[in-house]
């Protein structure tokens, strides 16, 4: 008997489509040997030493995207966050044979072309283009994609383009598959007399550039988003037929209030240029540029690189360097911290006017608790990947039944107070809850993390309060919550507590972006729990208590 032969014609039509689909994947699992791992893009730039523009922002923004970035410098420029001091233009024919080097030893898949000061620059790299692509063609090598970035002025307003190159710039956009030209520079292209004030102008002039030369437009809004305003917006303007139709679409983001944008418009070209080859429209590709530069910008402050306008985070996506989580952490904590230190219950605590009603009901809630909270301990015991990390937190939670849960039932024998019919607050039902939920996520460095307000806050508090009753001048043996006070400003605790935070802070050092990120975001969330916490002691009647 023959073999069964799958012939396309006996085959239902969605048999046949999968088949081919398979095969092609087939195909192209045998071809990936041979294919590079990276795409290839080539920056066309001026430099800046200071890292945030340029040359320098170009290879940055490739690498955050995964691609090779491939550098032929137009200029070297002294410029910082401040302003540009000194420029030197390269020769034409310096800049040719940079660009050969590179062409003549290398495919480039997409590229980014940004200042080119001078019209004998721009006619330099006009002709270099030309003769590439009609090599690539005679040679069946795909077209590499070309992103313009039309470069006029810098956020500082110092020129980066000659009178003369204007022009020349103007020849050679043809030649592009999208431009991208900021506020001022659309106006300048669109021959506009002043430059669009508001998104509707902005879109109607990228409307009218995209038309006139016959290439996409990203027109960038950073220029809009400092204005004022929520969002920020830039235009997508494309040719959508070869009659002079356009179709624009709006490109959304968050607007970041901050003035460390030196460099954005060329993070933003390059990175299109890097996105462009692994997206199937512009539009993807805009959108995921907006998205990842979104995240750039809004991480810029923290950089704290120059007096003037710094630049973006090339890096955000990465756990910051050189400040430990812990730092982090506390920096971030400060203003739940700073209402938990001036809280009514905590200041009444120290001038020993908190009722003992208030008091007893707080200590019940902390008992209630901590049943839950010392269990956590030993499961981040039981999860630790080090041996003096699980001892750490094994003593920890025996640590916690010890000394807390003894203190409080002693305290409730010594002023007669039996709580045994108190139940959970809701508050600290919410506050187990969170911990209980980050602890399901099954990693051990986020239960660390949830855990470590409820040491720190509370040893930064012990210490707080000791202090503020010393100044006082009430002795703490006598104060009657003097007792609890010890408790937290105990060395001991202070011990317990550094080594706690060591430990998130190696956790953390070893985690990826968004593990730290989770890290951070269920310290945070565990802080404000710790408020409401205490501020549940004197809220008791509107709990139903
Ligand atoms: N404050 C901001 N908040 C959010 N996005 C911004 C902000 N400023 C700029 N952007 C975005 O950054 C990208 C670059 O736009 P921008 O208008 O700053 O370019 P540019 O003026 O050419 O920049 P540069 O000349 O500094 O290199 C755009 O996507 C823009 O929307
Ligand atoms: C080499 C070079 N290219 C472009 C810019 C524009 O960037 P910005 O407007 O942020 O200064 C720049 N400053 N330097």
């Amino acid at each position: 008997m023959s073999e069964p032969q799958y012939q396309q014609s006996n085959e239902t039509p969605s048999v046949t489509g999968a088949m081919a689909a398979l095969a092609q994947l087939e195909a192209a699992g045998e071809r990936a040997a041979d294919a590079p791992s990276r795409l290839r893009i080539l920056s066309i730039e001026g430099s800046d030493p200071i890292g945030g523009a340029g040359t320098m922002a170009d290879m940055k923004a490739f690498t955050a995207q995964g691609v090779f970035g491939y550098a032929a410098m137009t200029s070297v420029l002294a410029q910082n966050t401040q302003g540009v001091t000194s420029i030197v233009n390269m020769e034409p024919d310096f800049l040719v044979a940079q660009l050969n080097a590179v062409s003549d030893d290398a495919i480039i898949d997409s590229m980014k072309i940004g200042m080119l000061g001078t019209p004998e620059l721009v006619e330099a790299v006009k002709g270099w283009l030309t003769a590439l692509e009609q090599h690539y063609r005679d040679e069946g090598i795909a077209k590499p994609v070309v992103v313009l970035d039309p470069v006029m002025y810098a956020k500082s307003g110092d020129a980066l383009l000659t009178e003369q190159a204007e022009q020349a710039l103007r020849d050679i956009i043809p030649m592009a598959d999208i431009i991208t030209p900021n506020v001022p520079e659309l106006a300048a292209l669109a021959d506009a007399d002043q430059p669009a004030a508001d998104i509707d102008t902005l879109e109607s002039m990228a409307r009218e550039v995209c038309k006139r030369y016959g290439v996409a437009v990203y027109a960038k809004g950073g220029a809009l988003a400092l204005v004022g305003g929520a969002s920020s917006t830039d235009i997508l303007a494309e040719p959508s037929d070869g009659q002079g139709e356009v179709r624009t679409t709006r490109i959304e983001g968050r607007a970041v209030r901050t003035h460390n944008v030196h460099g954005t418009g060329d993070t933003l070209s390059s990175t299109l240029a890097a996105l462009r080859p692994q997206c199937d429209t512009w539009e993807q590709a805009a959108r995921r540029a907006k998205t990842w530069m979104n995240g750039a910008i809004a991480a810029a402050d923290r950089l704290h690189v120059g007096k003037g306008h710094g630049p973006v985070d090339f890096t955000w996506q990465h756990a910051p360097t050189g400040l430990r989580f812990s730092a982090d952490y506390w920096n971030r904590v400060r203003p739940i911290r700073e209402r938990i230190h001036g809280m009514r219950f905590i200041t009444s605590m120290v001038d020993a006017t908190l009722s003992l009603e208030d008091f007893a009901f707080y200590l019940h809630q902390d008992d209630i608790y901590l049943t839950d909270y010392t269990s956590l301990l030993a499961l981040a015991s039981s999860r630790a990947d080090r041996l003096d990390e699980r001892v750490f937190f094994a003593q920890a939670a025996s640590g916690g039944v010890d000394s807390e849960v003894m203190f409080h039932h002693n305290w409730y024998v010594k002023h007669g107070f039996d709580p045994s019919g108190t139940s959970r607050s809701e508050v600290t039902a919410a506050y187990i809850g969170h911990e209980h939920r980050v602890a399901d996520s099954g990693s051990y460095a986020r239960l660390a993390a949830v855990v470590m307000p409820c040491f720190w806050l509370y040893a930064a508090m012990g210490k707080e309060m000791r202090e503020q009753v010393r100044n006082k001048h009430i002795d703490v043996d006598t104060h009657p919550f003097g007792e609890w006070i010890r408790m937290y400003s105990d060395p001991e605790f202070t011990e317990s507590t550094l080594r706690e935070v060591q430990i998130c802070d190696r956790l953390a050092a070893e985690a990826s972006i968004d593990e730290y990120e989770h890290m951070m975001h269920a310290a945070l969330v565990s802080s404000e729990h710790e408020f409401r916490f205490f501020e549940q002691g004197l809220t008791r009647p509107a709990l139903g208590f």
